[in-house]
């Protein structure tokens, strides 16, 4: 059955659900010509990106050039509204697809603010995310991945230290079956050495297939880690290549990422 029938979003509202751009898409994960509003502000102007499997995508730009923006876009939140665009995961049609629907089909968005939940133990919010199928990781495989989780699984998890939570918030996205990572800032305020322990399980989590799409302030960390970089700037798409060619080029780090 088609998705869009239990699906608010429309072809009538700029979406096109019957274009079949997932026979031609060369990429496991695509965007095609994005476009998001808050209200009557403007923000994600047309972004179109693909990604293939397993790839690292760092998406970069500096503060407010809709990074964040066009993650939740990418998970179908509510917020900023999508009005035109297409979104293709493994040949399924996203961009008619509820937040939820999005989720199940292997979406996983981890915010910036990592949103664990007060009053739970990390074992239980671990267990909340399993309580719906698909089941991801089991809790040995993703305390296996992160020990220090393991170390403290009864330990309310908003009582963790910064770089822990992170932890917490990227493997409560494991413990789903999921097929992209969604990473809003997974760095921020973290010593480099935590940073360091972050960027080898991302290293672990691309080995096993999954595929990220990564935003980070910290662009020369993201761009060391990224199989390729997306730059934006005032919400549209100024970059689209290898992560290396921008670590080695200076004009273009000065011009969007100001490094
Ligand atoms: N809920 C909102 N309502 C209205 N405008 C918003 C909202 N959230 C973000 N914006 C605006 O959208 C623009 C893009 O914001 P966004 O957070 O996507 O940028 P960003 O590239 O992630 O920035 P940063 O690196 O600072 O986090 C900014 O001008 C911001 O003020």
């Amino acid at each position: 059955m088609s998705q869009t029938a239990t699906n608010p979003a429309s072809a009538a509202d700029g979406f096109n659900p019957n274009a079949n751009h997932a026979e031609t898409a060369p990429a496991f994960f695509s965007a095609w010509d994005i476009h998001a509003y808050y209200g009557e502000s403007y923000i994600v102007q047309g972004v179109s990106f693909n990604i293939h499997e397993g790839e690292i995508l760092a998406l970069l730009g500096r503060n407010g050039a809709g990074k964040t923006s066009t993650l939740r876009a990418l998970a179908r939140l509510d917020s900023p509204s999508v009005t035109h665009g297409e979104i293709w995961l493994d040949h399924k049609h996203l961009h008619t697809m509820t937040s939820y629907e999005a989720a199940v089909e292997g979406i996983a968005l981890v915010p910036e603010d990592r949103r664990i939940i007060p009053g739970l133990t990390v074992e239980e919010n671990l267990q909340l995310a399993q309580i719906v199928e698909p089941v991801g990781w089991s809790l040995d495989r993703l305390y296996d991945l992160f020990p220090r989780l393991r170390e403290r699984r009864k330990q309310e998890g908003i009582t963790l230290s910064g770089g822990e939570q992170q932890m917490l918030a990227i493997a409560r996205a494991l413990a789903r079956d999921i097929k992209v990572l969604l990473l809003d800032e997974p760095y921020e305020g973290l010593a480099p050495v935590i940073v360091d322990e972050i960027e080898k399980t991302l290293r672990i989590i691309k080995e096993q297939g999954i595929t990220t799409v990564l935003v980070e302030q910290n662009a020369v960390r993201a761009l060391n880690l990224a199989d390729r970089a997306v730059i934006l700037d005032t919400g549209q798409v100024v970059y689209d290549g290898s992560a290396k060619e921008v670590l080695e080029n200076d004009a273009l780090r000065a011009e969007y990422l100001a490094i």
